[in-house]
């Protein structure tokens, strides 16, 4: 999601965010749009346009592959979606905050694609994609989102996890637990991937190991229960609403097309054919990465020992500096490669990749291991093959030291040029090894460990030889192809385990005849002699467009009658009023009587009638909304929407407040309905309850949504430490509180009031930035979710009692400043009492006129 993603002369190494993932998504993408049955794929990634990054960084659209010829698919993109300050690079730790701009920069995106493709094959419905496909943690929280707003079956790969890395640095005991979280913001990233696994399908991992020692240290995934729902499944025994990802092991492909027939040759293992004894004295001409790295060895003819990693802390490299410069006999029978990225300037890199730099280059004073070990400043994608050969040449070794390497394309490289390995025991290394025998594994935080595995290796000839011979011969098990095809027979299983509700965008038909009317289902009519045409709620799709047609006869019957359709696809804004405004006992205030009218009288003098349509979105359930609305003269015949509930229903008046099904069939996910309630009500206390401490609170419960009272007073959970402990029973469900704490609603996993505004933008076709919504300074505890995005905000001061987000996270747990926007031109405030006038000068300053 990070960016600095292209297709040709990858910059991978670059800084911390530019490793194997970059290679792997993009590899990935052309292997795919290559495989038969794939129509397209599109890779999407942020778009920075920013003179510290190349000019490609900010091309909206970059096509990666063609299509075969003869075939039908239309191959594989880059798309580029702008969230942040678009002229910055922004690193992945800092890119948290703007999650929901690139969601609603995504849907707009596919929103577009599934519309022309639709129009282009579809007899116009929109065709929406087969699957989402989350790669690291920031994207899977994006995919997670976006397979919820679309219903589409979510894949996951983690590429590198949190919970790894998290405990292998406390291990090392360099910086505390805080700072750790203040570097890597590490809790928000864990809460990310449990995210992820909450709405994935599918989960592919590139090992075993992955799925046991990576992803079973998390939450949401539990291998013995995994098993036992697979097992209920299969006999068609109920598994009591409980959901576990599926884990798939799926191993990356390489990319072959740069190892040439002569890498699998014996190597000579001399140098001297090419350079004589003086190194100054090149004989033949050498790839010039060869030449750049041994113009720092006094004897270039002794075996090469290669690093090659990102500059990070959790690559090791340090250690292995440390072991190199600490054995004796391993310096004199070898030289060391560090390829640890690019740089032009050390200080003005990154703090985390310059510190990294910084230390090796300590080292190398501090062992003065001048003329023994080269770290070139530059080295091109095109070069990273020679850099292989040339260790494979010299009969060296290539070593991956990482405190934790989830799986390592470095290794499967390294084998495919002929080069023997040393490599971490943790992570994905110990299956690479075990498929491959081409090498030895080692604990990362022994040093003495390294350096016997490095000597070993390139001290026993027969032990290498082997080791070179046993890797190439294995290596065609890391397959691009064989990836795609298996991978497409995992995703077509999740297809039709995935229940499907296809969302369709709202058609409004220009001219009112029967003909006009047949295939559209979402509007009603406005009769200038007999007032508005009413529909049975109740009715079916089907019956209600028969009965629209009717009554369009009718009315052309009819001497000086006309009809005005009535649609919300006819506005060209919504104004969204999500003020939780609770006085201390979780009563709904009486001024949400005065917001109204204030955004209605601003919306009508700004735009004009008709323009702007108005969607009300509460933590309440609708009787509630019906009874306070009444209570206050609020017109809810105003609305075009009412989302209830905190997101799990929509109701809209203009058609009898009938209940929109469709979208109720398509949160439905993963709900666990009746099974819910019991759990729940055991868990949401921290201490012993009285009987009516907690209890349903049945009014405002409906299908979609368990809604629980909570007497004042009463010490619930925070809504982190209820979510843990659902996902740690397979139980995947959205919880808020609302009503000033005094109400928890459970509901499902893909709804939310944030969620159910976008499948209203996607429905009609008003895109998120073409929405404002009207917020207090606090809320439910879903608060947060409507703070980012593409749409604009504007808060209302003072006008908000008592909150509900005291329960919303524990102190342990990530900031607000790791969620929510800092400062953001699309947040502003009103003042207290501002009334209609400074609403309008905020809309006006918005843009809005
Ligand atoms: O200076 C450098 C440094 C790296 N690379 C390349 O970058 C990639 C690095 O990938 P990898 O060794 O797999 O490490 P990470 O960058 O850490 O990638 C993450 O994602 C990979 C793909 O899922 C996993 O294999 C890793 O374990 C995981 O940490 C390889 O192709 C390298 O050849 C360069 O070209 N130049
Ligand atoms: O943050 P970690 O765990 O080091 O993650 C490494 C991963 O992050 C990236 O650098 C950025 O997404 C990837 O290229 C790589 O796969």
């Amino acid at each position: 999601m990070h960016g600095l993603v292209r297709g040709e002369n990858m910059e991978l190494g670059r800084d911390s965010d530019t490793g194997g993932q970059v290679k792997y998504v993009v590899e990935l993408a052309r292997a795919l749009a290559n495989t038969e049955g794939v129509h397209r794929v599109d890779l999407l990634t942020r778009q920075i346009s920013s003179p510290e990054v190349d000019y490609s960084y900010g091309e909206p659209v970059e096509m990666l592959s063609c299509p075969p010829e003869g075939s039908d698919s239309c191959g594989s993109y880059i798309i580029r979606i702008p969230c942040g300050s678009r002229d910055k690079y922004i690193p992945k730790e800092s890119l948290w905050p703007h999650i929901p701009e690139f969601v609603d920069g995504a849907l707009n995106h596919i929103v577009s694609i599934a519309r022309s493709l639709g129009e282009q094959v579809n007899g116009g419905k929109p065709i929406w994609p087969y699957v989402i496909h989350g790669h690291y943690a920031d994207a899977g929280e994006v995919a997670a989102h976006l397979a919820g707003a679309l219903n589409v079956p979510m894949v996951l790969t983690g590429h590198s996890l949190g919970r790894n890395k998290f405990e292998q640095l406390l291990q090392q005991g360099r910086i505390t637990r805080e700072d750790i979280d203040r570097t890597y913001k590490i809790m928000r990233r864990i809460e990310a991937e449990e995210q992820s696994l909450d709405a994935a399908e599918m989960v592919v991992t590139s090992t075993r190991q992955e799925i046991d020692a990576q992803w079973g240290l998390y939450d949401g995934f539990d291998i013995k229960l995994e098993r036992k729902l697979r097992v209920r499944r299969r006999r068609g025994v109920s598994c009591l609403g409980r959901y576990m990802p599926r884990m798939v092991v799926i191993p990356p492909g390489m990319d072959f097309s740069y190892v040439l027939t002569q890498d699998s040759q014996e190597p000579d293992g001399d140098l001297k054919s090419l350079i004589g004894p003086d190194r100054n004295q090149i004989k033949k001409p050498v790839p010039p990465i060869w030449s750049e790295i041994m113009r720092f060895f006094s004897n270039p003819h002794k075996p090469t020992i290669l690093a090659l990693s990102r500059p990070d802390h959790k690559k090791n490299v340090t250690t292995l500096v440390k072991a190199f410069g600490e054995c004796q006999p391993l310096r004199e029978l070898a030289n060391l490669v560090l390829i640890l990225g690019n740089r032009d300037d050390i200080e003005e890199m990154p703090n985390s990749s310059s510190v990294v730099l910084m230390n090796v280059l300590k080292l190398i004073d501090q062992y003065d291991l001048y003329g023994q070990v080269a770290y070139p400043k530059h080295h091109k994608q095109s070069e990273v093959p020679d850099i292989y050969r040339l260790a494979a040449k010299t009969k060296g070794v290539f070593i991956n030291p990482a405190l934790v390497e989830p799986f390592g394309l470095t290794l499967i490289e390294a084998a495919a040029y002929g080069l023997p390995i040393v490599a971490t025991r943790n992570g994905g290394p110990v299956d690479i090894v075990k498929a491959l025998n081409n090498g030895l594994l080692v604990d990362p935080h022994d040093q003495q460990a390294i350096s016997d595995a490095l000597l070993k290796l390139v001290a026993n000839k027969h032990l290498w030889a082997e080791c070179r011979k046993n890797g190439l011969k294995n290596i065609h098990r890391f397959s691009w192809p064989e990836h795609c095809r298996n991978y497409l027979s995992h995703v077509e299983h999740c297809r039709n385990r995935h229940p499907t509700s296809s969302l369709d965008i709202m058609k409004v038909p220009e001219e009112l005849t029967s003909d006009s009317l047949r295939d559209v289902d979402d509007i009603s009519l406005r009769f200038s002699t007999e007032g508005d045409f009413t529909l049975n709620g109740e009715l079916d799709a089907g019956t209600r467009q028969k009965k629209l047609v009717d009554a369009i006869s009718q009315m052309n019957s009819m001497k000086g009658c006309s009809a005005a359709i009535y649609s919300p696809g006819r506005r060209q804004m919504l104004f969204v009023v999500a003020v939780d405004s609770y006085d201390d006992n979780g009563n709904i205030k009486a001024n949400l009587n005065e917001i109204i009218k204030n955004m209605i009288k601003a919306a009508d003098l700004t735009s004009g009638k008709g323009k702007i349509g108005f969607v009300l979105a509460s933590g309440s359930s609708l009787q509630e909304v019906v009874d306070i609305t009444q209570k206050n003269l609020i017109n809810l015949e105003d609305f075009d929407a009412i989302v209830c509930n905190s997101g799990s229903e929509i109701y809209y008046p203009w058609r009898d407040m009938m209940v929109d099904a469709d979208y109720e069939t398509h949160v439905e996910y993963k709900w666990p309905g009746e099974s819910i309630r019991s759990v729940i009500l055991r868990l949401i206390c921290t201490e012993p309850a009285a009987e009516d401490d907690i209890t349903e609170y049945a009014s405002s419960c409906s299908t979609r949504c368990y809604a629980i009272s909570v007497k004042q007073g009463v010490k619930t959970r925070r809504v982190d430490d209820l979510r843990q402990r659902l996902r740690m029973r397979g139980l995947r469900c959205n919880i808020v509180y609302t009503h000033a704490a005094t109400r928890l609603n459970v509901i499902p996993l893909c709804a939310s009031r944030i969620q159910a505004l976008r499948y209203l933008s996607i429905r009609w076709g008003i895109d998120m930035s073409k929405t404002v919504f009207f917020l207090g300074e606090k809320g439910d505890t879903d608060y947060e979710d409507l703070l980012g995005g593409l749409h604009k905000t504007i808060i209302l001061k003072g006008v908000v009692g008592s909150d509900s987000e005291k329960l919303l996270r524990s102190e342990e747990n990530f900031k607000r400043e790791d969620a929510v926007p800092q400062e953001s031109p699309n947040i502003s405030y009103v003042k207290e009492n501002g009334g209609s006038q400074e609403i309008m000068s905020t809309l006006e300053a918005y843009g809005i006129k």
